[in-house]
Protein backbone atom coordinates (compact mmCIF):
# COMPACT_ATOMS: atom_id res chain seq x y z
CA UNK A 1 0.00 0.00 0.00
CA UNK A 2 1.73 3.23 -1.20
CA UNK A 3 0.90 5.90 0.92
CA UNK A 4 1.07 9.74 -0.49
CA UNK A 5 2.17 12.22 2.10
CA UNK A 6 1.45 15.69 0.75
CA UNK A 7 3.78 18.62 3.01
CA UNK A 8 6.17 15.71 3.67
CA UNK A 9 9.12 18.19 3.85
CA UNK A 10 7.19 20.48 6.59
CA UNK A 11 7.53 19.39 10.09
CA UNK A 12 4.89 16.96 10.72
CA UNK A 13 4.86 15.38 7.73
CA UNK A 14 8.84 14.14 7.67
CA UNK A 15 7.68 12.97 10.91
CA UNK A 16 5.31 10.65 9.61
CA UNK A 17 7.21 9.78 6.08
CA UNK A 18 10.19 8.64 8.93
CA UNK A 19 7.41 6.28 10.86
CA UNK A 20 6.47 4.83 7.41
CA UNK A 21 9.95 4.36 6.30
CA UNK A 22 10.65 2.69 10.04
CA UNK A 23 7.81 0.38 9.39
CA UNK A 24 9.04 -0.24 5.79
CA UNK A 25 6.10 1.12 3.87
CA UNK A 26 6.33 2.76 0.55
CA UNK A 27 5.78 5.81 0.60
CA UNK A 28 5.68 9.09 -1.99
CA UNK A 29 5.84 13.01 -0.66
CA UNK A 30 4.06 15.40 -2.55
CA UNK A 31 5.79 18.77 -1.40
CA UNK A 32 5.75 22.63 -3.45
CA UNK A 33 8.71 23.38 -0.99
CA UNK A 34 6.91 26.45 0.12
CA UNK A 35 7.78 26.60 3.62
CA UNK A 36 9.42 22.67 3.69
CA UNK A 37 13.08 21.65 3.47
CA UNK A 38 14.17 18.97 0.67
CA UNK A 39 16.43 17.96 3.28
CA UNK A 40 14.27 16.59 5.30
CA UNK A 41 12.96 14.33 3.32
CA UNK A 42 14.40 10.63 4.30
CA UNK A 43 17.02 9.47 1.20
CA UNK A 44 15.30 6.68 -1.35
CA UNK A 45 12.03 8.24 -0.41
CA UNK A 46 10.71 9.25 -3.54
CA UNK A 47 9.52 12.88 -3.56
CA UNK A 48 7.68 15.32 -6.11
CA UNK A 49 7.88 18.95 -5.98
CA UNK A 50 4.67 20.49 -6.80
CA UNK A 51 1.35 21.46 -5.60
CA UNK A 52 -1.47 19.50 -3.80
CA UNK A 53 -3.96 22.00 -5.91
CA UNK A 54 -2.26 20.37 -9.10
CA UNK A 55 -4.84 17.79 -10.19
CA UNK A 56 -3.49 16.96 -13.37
CA UNK A 57 0.10 16.21 -11.15
CA UNK A 58 -1.54 14.24 -8.40
CA UNK A 59 -3.35 12.33 -10.91
CA UNK A 60 -0.12 11.40 -12.52
CA UNK A 61 1.64 10.31 -8.88
CA UNK A 62 -1.35 8.17 -7.94
CA UNK A 63 -0.89 6.08 -10.78
CA UNK A 64 2.72 6.04 -11.58
CA UNK A 65 3.15 5.47 -7.80
CA UNK A 66 0.04 2.57 -7.15
CA UNK A 67 -1.17 5.29 -4.65
CA UNK A 68 -3.96 3.50 -1.76
CA UNK A 69 -3.88 6.03 0.58
CA UNK A 70 -3.04 10.04 1.20
CA UNK A 71 -2.19 11.34 4.17
CA UNK A 72 -2.40 15.02 3.71
CA UNK A 73 -0.25 17.76 6.02
CA UNK A 74 0.23 20.40 2.95
CA UNK A 75 -1.64 23.84 3.97
CA UNK A 76 -0.63 27.00 5.33
CA UNK A 77 -0.49 26.87 9.17
CA UNK A 78 -0.06 30.41 10.73
CA UNK A 79 -3.10 31.43 12.63
CA UNK A 80 -2.02 35.35 12.45
CA UNK A 81 -1.30 34.74 8.98
CA UNK A 82 -4.73 33.90 8.30
CA UNK A 83 -6.08 36.62 9.80
CA UNK A 84 -4.65 39.02 7.76
CA UNK A 85 -4.47 37.23 4.70
CA UNK A 86 -7.93 34.88 4.84
CA UNK A 87 -8.03 34.31 1.28
CA UNK A 88 -4.64 32.94 0.86
CA UNK A 89 -5.55 30.80 3.61
CA UNK A 90 -9.00 29.37 2.01
CA UNK A 91 -7.01 29.25 -0.95
CA UNK A 92 -4.25 26.70 0.09
CA UNK A 93 -6.10 25.13 2.55
CA UNK A 94 -9.53 24.70 1.32
CA UNK A 95 -9.86 25.30 -2.33
CA UNK A 96 -6.84 23.27 -3.05
CA UNK A 97 -7.76 20.71 -0.48
CA UNK A 98 -11.08 20.33 -2.68
CA UNK A 99 -8.69 19.27 -5.45
CA UNK A 100 -6.53 17.03 -3.56
CA UNK A 101 -9.60 15.46 -2.64
CA UNK A 102 -11.25 15.32 -6.25
CA UNK A 103 -7.69 13.50 -7.33
CA UNK A 104 -8.18 10.94 -4.95
CA UNK A 105 -11.48 9.99 -5.91
CA UNK A 106 -10.58 10.18 -9.57
CA UNK A 107 -7.94 7.86 -8.99
CA UNK A 108 -9.33 5.32 -6.86
CA UNK A 109 -7.83 5.98 -3.62
CA UNK A 110 -9.86 5.03 -1.12
CA UNK A 111 -8.68 6.07 2.36
CA UNK A 112 -7.87 9.69 3.56
CA UNK A 113 -5.93 11.32 6.20
CA UNK A 114 -6.31 14.64 7.05
CA UNK A 115 -4.44 17.03 9.08
CA UNK A 116 -7.26 19.13 11.29
CA UNK A 117 -6.65 21.14 14.21
CA UNK A 118 -8.02 22.20 17.45
CA UNK A 119 -8.75 25.47 15.90
CA UNK A 120 -12.27 24.13 14.57
CA UNK A 121 -13.53 24.15 18.26
CA UNK A 122 -15.24 27.52 19.20
CA UNK A 123 -14.62 29.39 22.54
CA UNK A 124 -16.37 28.73 25.98
CA UNK A 125 -16.91 24.98 25.82
CA UNK A 126 -16.14 22.99 28.65
CA UNK A 127 -12.97 21.41 28.60
CA UNK A 128 -11.67 18.71 28.19
CA UNK A 129 -12.96 19.13 24.42
CA UNK A 130 -14.75 16.09 22.82
CA UNK A 131 -15.16 16.00 19.44
CA UNK A 132 -18.35 16.83 19.25
CA UNK A 133 -18.05 20.45 20.94
CA UNK A 134 -19.62 23.46 19.32
CA UNK A 135 -17.32 23.93 15.58
CA UNK A 136 -17.13 27.87 15.62
CA UNK A 137 -13.23 28.26 14.64
CA UNK A 138 -12.06 32.04 16.00
CA UNK A 139 -9.43 32.15 12.93
CA UNK A 140 -9.78 31.92 9.21
CA UNK A 141 -7.21 29.35 9.89
CA UNK A 142 -9.30 27.03 11.77
CA UNK A 143 -12.87 27.83 9.59
CA UNK A 144 -10.37 27.03 6.60
CA UNK A 145 -9.40 23.13 7.97
CA UNK A 146 -13.45 22.95 9.08
CA UNK A 147 -14.67 23.63 5.13
CA UNK A 148 -12.22 20.64 3.94
CA UNK A 149 -13.50 18.31 7.22
CA UNK A 150 -17.13 18.87 5.79
CA UNK A 151 -15.94 18.38 2.10
CA UNK A 152 -14.50 14.51 3.20
CA UNK A 153 -17.65 14.02 5.40
CA UNK A 154 -19.46 14.40 2.10
CA UNK A 155 -17.04 13.02 -0.22
CA UNK A 156 -17.38 10.14 2.04
CA UNK A 157 -20.93 9.48 1.70
CA UNK A 158 -20.91 10.23 -2.29
CA UNK A 159 -17.91 8.40 -3.40
CA UNK A 160 -16.87 6.12 -0.34
CA UNK A 161 -13.53 7.92 0.62
CA UNK A 162 -12.71 6.62 4.04
CA UNK A 163 -11.32 9.25 6.20
CA UNK A 164 -9.82 10.37 9.42
CA UNK A 165 -9.30 13.90 10.22
CA UNK A 166 -7.67 14.36 13.04
CA UNK A 167 -8.13 17.35 15.30
CA UNK A 168 -4.48 18.15 16.39
CA UNK A 169 -3.58 20.27 19.14
CA UNK A 170 -0.24 22.11 19.77
CA UNK A 171 2.29 20.05 18.16
CA UNK A 172 6.13 20.21 19.62
CA UNK A 173 9.09 18.38 20.32
CA UNK A 174 11.46 16.66 17.48
CA UNK A 175 11.97 12.74 16.52
CA UNK A 176 13.89 11.27 19.34
CA UNK A 177 16.81 9.84 17.25
CA UNK A 178 17.43 13.62 16.28
CA UNK A 179 16.40 12.78 12.63
CA UNK A 180 13.93 15.34 12.19
CA UNK A 181 12.50 18.68 14.00
CA UNK A 182 10.79 22.06 12.70
CA UNK A 183 13.37 23.84 10.68
CA UNK A 184 11.63 26.61 9.82
CA UNK A 185 13.72 30.06 10.65
CA UNK A 186 10.18 32.07 10.87
CA UNK A 187 8.63 29.54 13.15
CA UNK A 188 6.23 31.30 15.37
CA UNK A 189 5.31 28.04 17.55
CA UNK A 190 6.12 28.59 20.98
CA UNK A 191 7.86 25.76 22.04
CA UNK A 192 9.59 26.33 19.07
CA UNK A 193 10.29 30.25 19.58
CA UNK A 194 11.43 29.87 23.28
CA UNK A 195 14.22 26.90 21.96
CA UNK A 196 15.61 29.58 19.93
CA UNK A 197 16.04 32.32 22.25
CA UNK A 198 17.49 29.30 25.10
CA UNK A 199 19.76 28.25 22.03
CA UNK A 200 20.54 32.12 21.52
CA UNK A 201 19.20 32.22 18.41
CA UNK A 202 16.73 35.59 19.44
CA UNK A 203 17.50 38.29 21.97
CA UNK A 204 13.99 37.68 23.55
CA UNK A 205 10.21 35.81 23.82
CA UNK A 206 7.00 37.82 23.69
CA UNK A 207 4.56 36.50 25.91
CA UNK A 208 1.07 37.77 24.50
CA UNK A 209 -1.20 38.46 26.79
CA UNK A 210 -1.83 38.02 30.31
CA UNK A 211 -4.97 38.53 30.96
CA UNK A 212 -6.93 35.58 29.49
CA UNK A 213 -9.16 34.22 31.73
CA UNK A 214 -7.09 31.08 33.06
CA UNK A 215 -5.31 30.32 36.39
CA UNK A 216 -2.25 32.86 35.46
CA UNK A 217 -3.49 34.86 32.87
CA UNK A 218 -1.92 33.17 29.89
CA UNK A 219 -3.05 31.15 27.20
CA UNK A 220 -3.21 27.47 27.75
CA UNK A 221 -3.00 24.75 25.51
CA UNK A 222 -2.41 20.65 24.81
CA UNK A 223 1.04 20.03 23.83
CA UNK A 224 1.82 16.69 22.22
CA UNK A 225 4.57 15.54 20.98
CA UNK A 226 5.27 15.00 16.87
CA UNK A 227 6.17 11.51 17.47
CA UNK A 228 3.02 10.18 19.49
CA UNK A 229 0.96 12.35 16.41
CA UNK A 230 2.64 10.26 14.15
CA UNK A 231 2.07 7.36 15.31
CA UNK A 232 -1.73 8.42 15.26
CA UNK A 233 -1.28 8.57 11.51
CA UNK A 234 -0.15 5.28 11.20
CA UNK A 235 -2.92 4.15 13.46
CA UNK A 236 -5.19 5.84 11.53
CA UNK A 237 -4.16 4.45 8.31
CA UNK A 238 -3.95 0.47 9.55
CA UNK A 239 -8.13 1.34 10.87
CA UNK A 240 -9.03 2.79 7.89
CA UNK A 241 -7.47 -0.30 5.91
CA UNK A 242 -8.75 -2.51 8.01
CA UNK A 243 -12.50 -1.47 6.74
CA UNK A 244 -13.01 0.95 9.52
CA UNK A 245 -15.79 3.71 9.20
CA UNK A 246 -14.75 7.59 9.15
CA UNK A 247 -14.04 9.34 12.07
CA UNK A 248 -12.57 12.56 13.63
CA UNK A 249 -10.33 12.75 16.60
CA UNK A 250 -8.81 14.64 18.82
CA UNK A 251 -5.07 14.21 18.90
CA UNK A 252 -3.76 15.76 22.75
CA UNK A 253 -3.05 14.24 26.10
CA UNK A 254 -6.08 15.70 27.70
CA UNK A 255 -3.76 17.98 30.44
CA UNK A 256 -2.97 22.14 29.55
CA UNK A 257 0.30 24.23 30.39
CA UNK A 258 -0.04 27.40 30.45
CA UNK A 259 2.92 29.73 28.07
CA UNK A 260 3.99 30.84 31.68
CA UNK A 261 4.84 27.44 32.04
CA UNK A 262 6.11 26.59 29.25
CA UNK A 263 8.67 29.05 29.11
CA UNK A 264 9.92 27.67 32.52
CA UNK A 265 9.67 24.33 31.62
CA UNK A 266 12.45 25.59 28.33
CA UNK A 267 14.19 27.33 31.25
CA UNK A 268 14.79 24.33 33.07
CA UNK A 269 15.55 21.82 30.70
CA UNK A 270 17.87 24.13 28.76
CA UNK A 271 19.79 25.71 31.50
CA UNK A 272 19.36 29.00 29.92
CA UNK A 273 17.98 32.33 31.14
CA UNK A 274 16.57 34.47 28.35
CA UNK A 275 14.42 37.69 28.36
CA UNK A 276 10.86 37.35 28.11
CA UNK A 277 8.62 40.88 27.70
CA UNK A 278 5.15 40.86 28.02
CA UNK A 279 3.17 42.05 24.66
CA UNK A 280 -0.28 42.57 23.53
CA UNK A 281 -2.63 39.82 22.64
CA UNK A 282 -2.08 37.89 18.98
CA UNK A 283 -4.80 37.93 16.76
CA UNK A 284 -6.97 34.80 16.69
CA UNK A 285 -5.67 33.07 20.25
CA UNK A 286 -8.44 31.34 22.00
CA UNK A 287 -7.73 31.12 26.23
CA UNK A 288 -7.50 27.50 26.41
CA UNK A 289 -7.36 24.47 24.38
CA UNK A 290 -7.50 21.27 25.64
CA UNK A 291 -8.08 17.90 24.25
CA UNK A 292 -10.07 14.47 25.75
CA UNK A 293 -8.17 12.30 23.47
CA UNK A 294 -10.38 8.82 24.45
CA UNK A 295 -11.87 8.42 20.96
CA UNK A 296 -8.43 8.43 19.70
CA UNK A 297 -7.45 5.93 22.38
CA UNK A 298 -10.62 3.90 21.91
CA UNK A 299 -10.81 3.56 18.58
CA UNK A 300 -7.48 3.86 17.22
CA UNK A 301 -5.50 2.36 20.22
CA UNK A 302 -3.72 4.70 20.52
CA UNK A 303 -1.22 5.37 23.38
CA UNK A 304 1.11 8.33 23.86
CA UNK A 305 4.99 7.63 24.66
CA UNK A 306 6.22 10.98 24.89
CA UNK A 307 3.46 12.83 27.47
CA UNK A 308 5.88 14.77 29.04
CA UNK A 309 6.35 18.62 28.86
CA UNK A 310 9.92 18.58 30.05
CA UNK A 311 10.58 15.37 27.60
CA UNK A 312 8.77 17.33 24.41
CA UNK A 313 11.14 20.50 25.14
CA UNK A 314 14.16 18.51 25.97
CA UNK A 315 13.68 17.12 22.32
CA UNK A 316 13.04 20.51 20.55
CA UNK A 317 16.19 21.72 22.30
CA UNK A 318 18.16 18.92 21.05
CA UNK A 319 17.08 19.88 17.50
CA UNK A 320 17.34 23.46 17.71
CA UNK A 321 21.28 22.47 19.19
CA UNK A 322 21.94 20.50 16.22
CA UNK A 323 20.49 23.18 13.55
CA UNK A 324 22.96 26.06 15.20
CA UNK A 325 25.23 23.82 14.56
CA UNK A 326 24.39 22.91 11.29
CA UNK A 327 24.06 26.16 10.52
CA UNK A 328 27.90 26.85 11.98
CA UNK A 329 29.15 24.16 9.78
CA UNK A 330 27.56 26.06 6.42
N1 LIG B 1 2.09 22.51 13.90
C1 LIG B 1 0.94 22.46 14.60
O1 LIG B 1 0.92 22.71 15.82
C2 LIG B 1 -0.33 22.05 13.91
C3 LIG B 1 -1.49 21.97 14.68
C4 LIG B 1 -2.67 21.57 14.05
C5 LIG B 1 -2.70 21.24 12.71
N2 LIG B 1 -1.55 21.34 11.99
C6 LIG B 1 -1.61 21.00 10.56
O2 LIG B 1 -0.61 20.04 10.25
C7 LIG B 1 -0.16 20.20 8.91
C8 LIG B 1 1.34 20.24 8.87
O3 LIG B 1 1.80 21.33 9.65
P1 LIG B 1 3.34 21.59 9.92
O4 LIG B 1 3.45 22.16 11.29
O5 LIG B 1 4.13 20.39 9.58
O6 LIG B 1 3.64 22.78 8.90
P2 LIG B 1 4.82 22.96 7.82
O7 LIG B 1 4.66 24.34 7.27
O8 LIG B 1 6.13 22.58 8.39
O9 LIG B 1 4.44 21.89 6.72
C9 LIG B 1 3.53 22.14 5.68
C10 LIG B 1 4.15 21.57 4.41
O10 LIG B 1 3.23 21.69 3.34
C11 LIG B 1 3.89 22.22 2.20
N3 LIG B 1 2.84 22.92 1.42
C12 LIG B 1 2.12 24.00 1.77
N4 LIG B 1 1.22 24.28 0.82
C13 LIG B 1 1.37 23.32 -0.16
C14 LIG B 1 0.70 23.06 -1.37
N5 LIG B 1 -0.31 23.82 -1.80
N6 LIG B 1 1.11 22.00 -2.11
C15 LIG B 1 2.13 21.20 -1.70
N7 LIG B 1 2.78 21.40 -0.55
C16 LIG B 1 2.41 22.45 0.22
C17 LIG B 1 4.97 23.11 2.75
O11 LIG B 1 6.05 23.33 1.85
C18 LIG B 1 5.41 22.32 3.97
O12 LIG B 1 6.43 21.38 3.66
C19 LIG B 1 -0.83 21.48 8.40
O13 LIG B 1 -1.92 21.12 7.58
C20 LIG B 1 -1.30 22.18 9.66
O14 LIG B 1 -2.44 22.97 9.44
C21 LIG B 1 -0.37 21.75 12.55
O1 LIG C 1 6.34 33.88 20.72
C1 LIG C 1 5.27 33.43 21.16
C2 LIG C 1 4.55 32.40 20.48
C3 LIG C 1 3.35 31.98 21.04
N1 LIG C 1 2.87 32.53 22.19
C4 LIG C 1 1.62 32.04 22.76
O2 LIG C 1 1.72 30.66 22.95
C5 LIG C 1 0.46 30.02 22.73
C6 LIG C 1 0.62 28.93 21.69
O3 LIG C 1 0.89 29.55 20.43
P1 LIG C 1 1.46 28.74 19.17
O4 LIG C 1 1.74 29.75 18.11
O5 LIG C 1 2.55 27.86 19.62
O6 LIG C 1 0.28 27.81 18.75
P2 LIG C 1 -1.26 28.14 18.46
O7 LIG C 1 -2.02 27.68 19.65
O8 LIG C 1 -1.46 29.52 18.00
O9 LIG C 1 -1.57 27.26 17.16
C7 LIG C 1 -1.16 25.94 16.97
O10 LIG C 1 -2.12 25.04 17.40
C8 LIG C 1 -3.39 25.25 16.88
C9 LIG C 1 -4.27 24.22 17.47
O11 LIG C 1 -4.30 24.36 18.87
C10 LIG C 1 -3.36 25.26 15.35
O12 LIG C 1 -3.65 24.04 14.80
C11 LIG C 1 -2.12 25.84 14.70
O13 LIG C 1 -1.81 25.24 13.45
C12 LIG C 1 -0.91 25.74 15.48
O14 LIG C 1 -0.03 26.72 15.01
C13 LIG C 1 -0.51 31.14 22.29
O15 LIG C 1 -1.22 31.55 23.41
C14 LIG C 1 0.43 32.26 21.84
O16 LIG C 1 -0.12 33.54 22.00
C15 LIG C 1 3.58 33.53 22.86
O17 LIG C 1 3.14 34.02 23.90
N2 LIG C 1 4.75 33.94 22.32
Amino acid sequence: MTVLVTGGAGYIGSHMTLALVDLGRPVVVLDDLSTGFRSAIPDGVPFVEGCVGDEELVGRVIAEHGVEAIVHFAGSIVVPDSVTDPLGYYLNNTVRSRALIASAVAGGVKRFVFSSTAAVYGEGSSEPLTETAPLDPVSPYGASKLMTERMLADASRAYGLAYAALRYFNVAGADPEGRAGQSSARATHLIKVASQAAAGLRDKLQMFGEDYPTPDGTCVRDYIHVTDLAKAHVLALDYLAAGGASLVANCGYGRGASVREVISSVKRVSGADFLVEPAPRRDGDPASLVADPSKARSTLGWTPDHDDLDEIVGHALAWERRLAERGAAA
